[in-house]
Parts: structure tokens; C-alpha cells; sequence
């Protein structure tokens, strides 16, 4: 069989092996991208745009039943139909438009790669080997292995469903279940959000966690804790789902349980790389425990947040890395996180979950309901979260209706150590902002 070799190979498309792939286009590299599925991955199709899109719409919708009574005397009313219509004329050609914007600058196969040996990669029969193998495969929704499982939806399905069912059930209550069902819920679906612990998230504080929860409650988001989902079975109207300790009848389930290393179809048992049930395992150069062949993005297995720009960090580092631009060791930056639910949750820096009694930091909590800015928008919960280890701002975290935003602000006095006084020196922001209140809330 003919194998033809290349510089580079790189498994997937999504943010990581995009990033690498956008900058190979710039230079003479002979490069070969596999997917398999839709071009550009989770993130673009069906991850944080489609999300982020629909929450466009979903936000006022949530904002205007807010202020009801406070100036607002008819809230927004959400259509689904006409909201998935706008979204799906969007994002539909957006797999096409990424193949082609690749295929102008490398060769492309559609299928799934799977490694022969340590040094060959096969998909759809033919076979290839290259200087660089770089996996990029991802991360896939798991499935709970119960009895009814074909009646499980994931974020793929719920991102483009057409009609909106009258009962959703979630079953999980991590960034993926609380996120879709903010957005299901304000388009007047009846949600109940099946947590098998008695918390949710758990990378914000437990106060955070528990004021989200409250006022996911007060729109008659219905939380069953504790729960093990036990069997989904046909029901005379719709769906009935068995748990440990109650049955709930609903007409839509989505799986929002957690998601694992997409690997299955790589046969990685051809080869020597290594792997736990995080991922890949990859060093610091991002190599894998075989020489030549590379991790990047959901698929590895490090401590770094799932989240596209780590993704595309490491897509970057790794170009550097390959082009001979660096020969150091990958170090990331500050990373910030949210849940874009309502109200969102922020974060960045030392987390106030992880110091508790170490007297070394300070944990200083701001409620921002007192601004106008807040008290505007009838928002009561916005609460800020800072910890400082002596006088300089580590740490910063955020419920409240733009807390996304809102951490943005504090980043760069973070990973870049800048104090109060050089802070209040150099920067007047704009006023009335959160960003204007920055100054006065460093020591
Ligand atoms: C619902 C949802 C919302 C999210 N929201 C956010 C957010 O707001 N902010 C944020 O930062 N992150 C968010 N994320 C996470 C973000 O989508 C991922 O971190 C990001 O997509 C990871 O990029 P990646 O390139 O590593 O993998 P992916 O985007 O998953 O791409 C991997 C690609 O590899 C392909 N593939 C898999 N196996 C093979 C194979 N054997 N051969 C060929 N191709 C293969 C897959 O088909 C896929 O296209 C969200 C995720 C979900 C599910
Ligand atoms: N806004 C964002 O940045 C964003 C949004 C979505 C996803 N993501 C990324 O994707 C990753 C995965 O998100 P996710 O929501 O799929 O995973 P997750 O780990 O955040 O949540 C999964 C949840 O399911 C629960 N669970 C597990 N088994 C269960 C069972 N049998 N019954 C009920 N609940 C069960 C877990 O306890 C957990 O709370 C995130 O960690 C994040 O990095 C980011």
C-alpha cells in the first residue's frame, strides 16, 4: 500500500487542532487534517456559540421577568421555534465553511483516524505517517448505561431542536445541564434537573452554588437531589424516568452527566501512548509517551479546565513548540471560568474553596446590589468574592447577572500582580461600571 508522509497530521478540527491548523497554513508545512465528524468541533457546532447565540435572546427574556413590577409590566416571551430557526440558518453551513477554509491550505480526510502502529495512521483505508502526529479528538458526551438509554439526548440534540418539548428532565448539574437548562427553561419548558449528589458545579463557592440553585428554584426550576436515575421507560404520556427514590414523568430527557476523552475509535492498543480516564497523558512539550505523536485540547489528561482557549493555547504552544519558537515548557496563564446560566458564576485565580484556613489569604465577599448599576436591573444577588494573600488580589469570583463579565476585570490585576496604588495610578475606567469600582476594592 502506498503510504504518503507528511510534516504534520492533526486528529480533529475542533478549537485546538484549528488554531494549529490556521497557523500551519502560514507556513510551507505539507500537513494531512482528519475528522470525522462536523469541521470545528465541539465549541462552533455544538458547544459555546450555538449556547452563547440562543442565551442571546434567552437573557432578556430572564432580565424582563426580573423587573416585572419595577418598570416592567409584560415580560419577554421566548419562541423557541422562530429563536432555533435563526440559530440553525446560522450555524448550519458553518462545518462546510471550516472544511473549505482547511482544504485551501492542507489535504483532508473525512473519517475517522485510527493508529496501525506507533508511526501510521489509517482512515478510510488509505495510510499515513508524518514527522508530527498531533491528537486533537476531543471529549464525548457520556451516556448513563441504564435500562431506556436510547431515550437519552445529549447538547448535540437540545442545541437544535426544532420544537420545544412541554416536560424536559436534565440528568447532571455541571456547566453543560444547569447552561442548557437556563436556556430550555426561559422558553416555558417545565425542567427538572436530576442531581445524583447534593450539590451542583462545585468549582464556585458553596454559597455560589447554592444562590444559583435558589434562583433557578424561584422560576420554577424544579431540583430532585440525592437522585440516582435508575430506568427510563415509554409512559402513557411521554416518558417515565425511575430514580432510588421517585418517578418523574417528563417527554424529554438530556444526559448532561459528565463527558470523557474521545479515544475509542483511535485503537490506541496499536500503540504505546498512555492514557487514564482523564485522557491522554502528555508531558510538559504536550508529547504523549511516544515520540513524534502529540496531545492538545479536551482529549489530554491534565488539571487545566476543558475550555477553548486552552484548546487553543495549547494548539499555539505546540506550533511554537514544532516551528522551533520555543523549547520551553508549556505554562499556561490565569484561567478564568463561567457557566453562562442565570445569574452566571465567574471565576479566576486562588480559589476561595481551596484556602479555607490558611491564614495567609483574606476572602473579602462584596454584595453589588447596593450600586444602581445592580439595583437597575432588580438584581439582588450579583456578590463578589475577593481574596488577597497580603495585599495583593489572587482571586476573584462572581454570582451575579454579568459575573462573566464582570471577572474579566480582575484578571489582569491577577496574572499580572499589579497592586492598588499602581492600578488607581494608571487606569480611570469607565463610569458607572464594575471596572470603576476596581481600584477602590484593592487595598
Ligand atoms: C454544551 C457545551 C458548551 C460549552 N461551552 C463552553 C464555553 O462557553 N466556553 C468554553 O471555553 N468552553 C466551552 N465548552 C468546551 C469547549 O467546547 C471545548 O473545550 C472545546 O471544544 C475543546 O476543543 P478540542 O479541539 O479539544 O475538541 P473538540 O472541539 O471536541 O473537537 C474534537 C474533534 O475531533 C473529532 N474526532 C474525534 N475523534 C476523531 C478521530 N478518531 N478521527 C478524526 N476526528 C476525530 C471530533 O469529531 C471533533 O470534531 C463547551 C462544551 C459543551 C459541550
Ligand atoms: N461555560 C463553559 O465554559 C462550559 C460550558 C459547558 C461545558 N464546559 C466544559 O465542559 C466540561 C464538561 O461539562 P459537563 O457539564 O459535561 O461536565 P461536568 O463534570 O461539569 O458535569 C457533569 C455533572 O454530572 C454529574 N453526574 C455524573 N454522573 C451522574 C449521574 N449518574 N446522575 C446524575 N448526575 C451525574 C456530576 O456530578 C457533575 O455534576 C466542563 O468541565 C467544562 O470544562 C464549559
Amino acid at each position: 500500500m502506498d503510504m504518503k508522509k507528511y510534516d504534520e497530521i492533526l486528529i480533529g478540527s475542533g478549537p485546538a487542532a484549528y488554531k494549529m491548523s490556521n497557523l500551519l497554513a502560514k507556513t510551507k508545512h505539507k500537513v494531512l487534517v482528519i475528522e470525522g465528524f462536523e469541521y470545528g468541533g465541539t465549541c462552533p457546532n455544538y458547544g459555546c456559540e450555538p449556547k452563547i447565540f440562543l442565551e442571546g435572546a434567552v437573557r432578556p427574556v430572564l432580565q424582563s421577568q426580573q423587573l416585572l413590577g419595577h418598570g416592567i409590566s409584560q415580560p419577554a416571551k421566548l419562541e423557541w421555534k422562530s429563536l432555533m430557526k435563526t440559530k440553525l440558518n446560522r450555524f448550519d453551513p458553518w462545518p462546510a465553511e471550516t472544511r473549505d477554509i482547511i482544504k485551501k491550505s492542507h489535504d483532508i480526510e473525512d473519517g475517522y483516524a485510527s493508529f496501525i502502529d506507533n508511526k501510521t495512521v489509517s482512515v478510510n483505508g488509505h495510510q499515513y505517517q508524518a514527522d508530527h502526529i498531533i491528537i486533537a479528538t476531543g471529549q464525548t458526551p457520556n451516556i448513563l448505561d441504564i435500562p431506556g438509554k436510547e431515550y437519552l439526548h445529549t447538547n448535540y440534540d437540545l442545541l437544535s431542536l426544532k420544537e420545544l418539548p412541554k416536560r424536559i428532565t436534565v440528568i447532571g448539574a455541571g456547566f453543560v445541564g444547569l447552561e442548557l437548562a437556563t436556556l430550555v427553561a426561559a422558553a416555558g419548558a417545565e425542567v427538572t434537573i436530576i442531581v445524583h449528589s447534593d450539590r451542583v458545579l462545585r468549582e464556585f463557592t458553596k454559597a455560589e452554588d447554592q444562590a444559583l440553585v435558589e434562583a433557578m428554584k424561584e422560576r420554577g426550576i424544579k431540583f430532585s437531589f440525592n437522585t440516582e436515575t435508575q430506568k427510563i421507560s415509554q409512559h402513557e404520556k411521554g416518558l417515565l424516568i425511575t430514580t432510588n427514590h421517585n418517578e418523574i414523568e417528563t417527554d424529554y430527557v438530556l444526559d448532561a452527566t459528565g463527558r470523557h476523552p474521545n479515544i475509542e475509535k483511535l485503537a490506541l492498543e496499536n500503540t504505546s501512548i498512555k492514557y487514564d480516564r482523564h485522557g491522554i497523558k502528555v508531558d510538559d512539550h504536550l508529547m504523549t509517551s511516544v515520540k513524534g505523536i502529540y496531545a492538545i485540547g479536551d482529549v489530554i489528561s491534565r488539571k487545566q479546565p476543558k475550555l477553548t482557549p486552552v484548546a487553543e493555547f495549547e494548539g499555539q504552544y505546540l506550533f511554537n513548540y514544532l516551528t522551533g519558537k520555543t523549547n520551553q515548557e508549556i505554562a499556561y496563564p490565569t484561567i478564568a471560568q463561567a457557566a453562562f446560566t442565570f445569574p452566571e458564576v465567574a471565576r479566576a485565580g486562588v480559589n476561595p474553596n481551596k484556602i479555607k484556613s490558611n491564614p495567609q489569604y483574606k476572602v473579602k465577599t462584596i454584595p453589588l446590589k447596593y450600586s444602581s448599576l445592580y439595583a437597575g436591573q432588580n438584581d439582588k444577588i450579583s456578590t463578589l468574592t475577593l481574596v488577597f494573600k497580603g495585599q495583593q488580589l489572587v482571586g476573584a469570583s462572581e454570582i451575579g447577572d454579568y459575573a462573566a463579565d464582570d471577572i474579566n476585570n480582575f484578571l489582569p490585576i491577577i496574572s499580572l500582580a499589579i497592586t492598588g496604588a499602581e492600578y488607581r495610578q494608571k487606569v480611570m475606567a469607565i463610569y458607572p461600571t464594575l471596572a470603576d469600582k476596581v481600584g477602590e476594592l484593592l487595598p
